[in-house]
């Protein structure tokens, strides 16, 4: 949420977080070298939709004016909250080299690759954020019980990646004994929900690479739309297979079965006003394809669901919500059914995945608990991708993307909550191989042909099959023709002379 550096009671009370990438005096965010210059926070205005009646209340709304109103603006290749990194898709110390981050399918990845995959997770679970850190309690409380001690955290890298999660879907804290408003949420059921959680990929991939010192690494995505009921990449070689013991849990042989879960106290968030922090509780629980009250959700999508949804022409509809039809992104989160119509007890592709999970990763307030959450939703971002650059050579981006009324968050210019330094919707609505410097490597179904295709097929076919066979007659008559008038066909003209000599025999003896 934002850089260790800035959340002293002096940082916060300035409301400026623009440090220097050198950590010299007059180097905000790196301006002695012209890397970036400390400017004012642009935070969204447009109106946003009436699902949130409760402005003023809510330390997300105009994200993140209520923590900080001055950040680094960094100049072309730079990016970071310091301007000391580089834009997405570049590296090296002037950010001017070229990388190719490639995300594969998992289940197409060697043994070896599985391996490493699952250790280098294992150790995001446990390496802290080199530069930031989370906030415990609401803005009314955060500078502490003496106004001195501001109330953030340290935290993992996933558990980082976990929290941003919880941050953006938890309630409005409407104060003690009143209920908390639960129908806002900065991330799901609205346009971010594609835009939102790309970012929050990124991120996570980003850190990972510093973490590993490998900027190519890449996060993997399983293609979860192949229907049935076999969770294919849950076994011990990847995200721990079923404990033997307890339907519910992951084997003791995966490494997953010792992680331990944050943000599980949703009674006290929502209650007494508390904010989730670092602290693990129970083990991630998992039961794919166990829902018996609810059959829809016992089997993964089809691979048909995702031609389906690849063909809706409209990125959103009004009202920009989870009860929007004809929407692609409606429909790849899994709100409508995959050819785009909104039906209250659907649920499909992403949101069907995540129900089939039938425990932690089917929970939002604590869904990337499970690390399947990962490799879900690169799938789901490809999906997206492949959406953006099929239909958006007819539409104008980012002109299809609303930019207001959607829910508060959803607009093009919100900055994503809860994410630092501040990063709009609009920039994660682009074209991920040019803009993000990353790729998918998949290969996606295809339509099977309707009746009136296969007919005008066959046709065609048989047109085609008619020609060529004419044509190679007319080549062999023709063939034999020449060579019988090159006089190359010895016995035909042989038969011919002798017939021509008894005929003129018979007339000679005639006459
Ligand atoms: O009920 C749903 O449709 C549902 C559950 C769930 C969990 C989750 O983590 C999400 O990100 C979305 C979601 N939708």
């Amino acid at each position: 949420q934002f850089p260790r550096e800035c959340v002293t009671s002096a940082g916060l009370r300035s409301g400026q977080c623009c440090p220097s990438p050198t950590g010299t005096l007059d180097d905000e965010c790196g301006s002695a070298t012209a890397r970036g210059q400390c400017v004012s926070v642009a935070a969204d205005s447009h109106r946003h939709g009436p699902q949130y009646p409760h402005d003023g209340r809510d330390d997300r709304e105009r994200w993140p004016l209520r923590f900080f109103n001055r950040t680094c603006r960094c100049n072309g290749s730079f990016a970071g909250y310091n301007c000391g990194r580089c834009r997405y898709g570049l590296t090296g110390p002037n950010c001017d080299q070229r990388i190719s981050v490639v995300r594969r399918n998992v289940m197409q990845m060697s043994s070896a690759e599985k391996q490493a995959f699952v250790n280098s997770l294992d150790q995001a679970k446990r390496t802290v954020h080199p530069d930031l850190v989370i906030c415990t309690r609401r803005y009314q409380e955060v500078y502490g019980p003496d106004g001195n001690t501001p109330q953030f955290d340290n935290v993992t890298i996933y558990n980082y990646f976990v929290w941003t999660h919880y941050y953006s879907v938890s309630k409005t804290y409407m104060g003690a004994g009143q209920a908390s408003f639960g129908g806002v949420d900065f991330s799901h059921e609205g346009p971010g929900f594609v835009t939102w959680h790309r970012f929050h990929l990124l991120q996570l991939e980003r850190d990972m690479q510093d973490m590993l010192g490998d900027a190519t690494f890449a996060l993997p995505y399983w293609n979860f739309a192949i229907g049935g009921s076999e969770c294919e990449v849950c076994t011990d070689d990847l995200l721990g297979a079923r404990s033997a013991f307890d339907m519910n849990s992951l084997s003791p042989n995966s490494v997953f079965s010792q992680w331990r879960v944050i943000c599980e106290s949703v009674e006290d968030y929502d209650t007494i006003g508390t904010i989730c922090n670092n602290s693990e509780t129970s083990p991630i629980r998992r039961n794919p394809a166990g829902n018996v009250e609810r059959p829809m959700v016992q089997r993964l999508p089809e691979p048909q669901d995702v031609v389906d949804c690849l063909d809706l022409k409209t990125f959103d509809t009004p009202p920009y919500y989870s009860t929007s039809s004809e929407s692609f992104r409606n429909t790849v989160e899994g709100y409508s059914a995959p050819q785009g119509g909104y039906d209250p007890v659907v649920r499909s592709l992403h949101n069907l995945a995540h129900l089939f999970l039938n425990g932690t990763g089917g929970q939002t307030h604590l869904s990337p608990n499970d690390p399947i959450f990962v490799l879900l939703h690169t799938f789901t971002d490809a999906i997206f991708d492949e959406w953006l650059s099929r239909h958006t050579h007819t539409q104008p981006l980012p002109a299809v993307y609303p930019e207001e009324d959607a829910p508060i968050g959803h607009n093009r210019q919100f900055n994503m909550v809860p994410f630092w330094p501040p990063v709009t919707n609009a920039e994660m609505f682009v074209t991920a191989p040019e803009n993000l410097g990353y790729t998918y490597e998949v290969t996606w179904p295809t339509r099977p042909y309707t009746l009136s295709e296969i007919i005008t097929i066959g046709i065609v076919a048989a047109v085609l099959v008619a020609a060529v066979v004419s044509g190679v007659m007319a080549c062999a008559m023709r063939a034999r023709y020449f060579r019988s008038a090159e006089g190359l066909e010895p016995l035909l003209g042989e038969t011919f002379r002798r017939y021509s000599d008894r005929q003129t025999d018979k007339s000679q003896s005639v006459v």
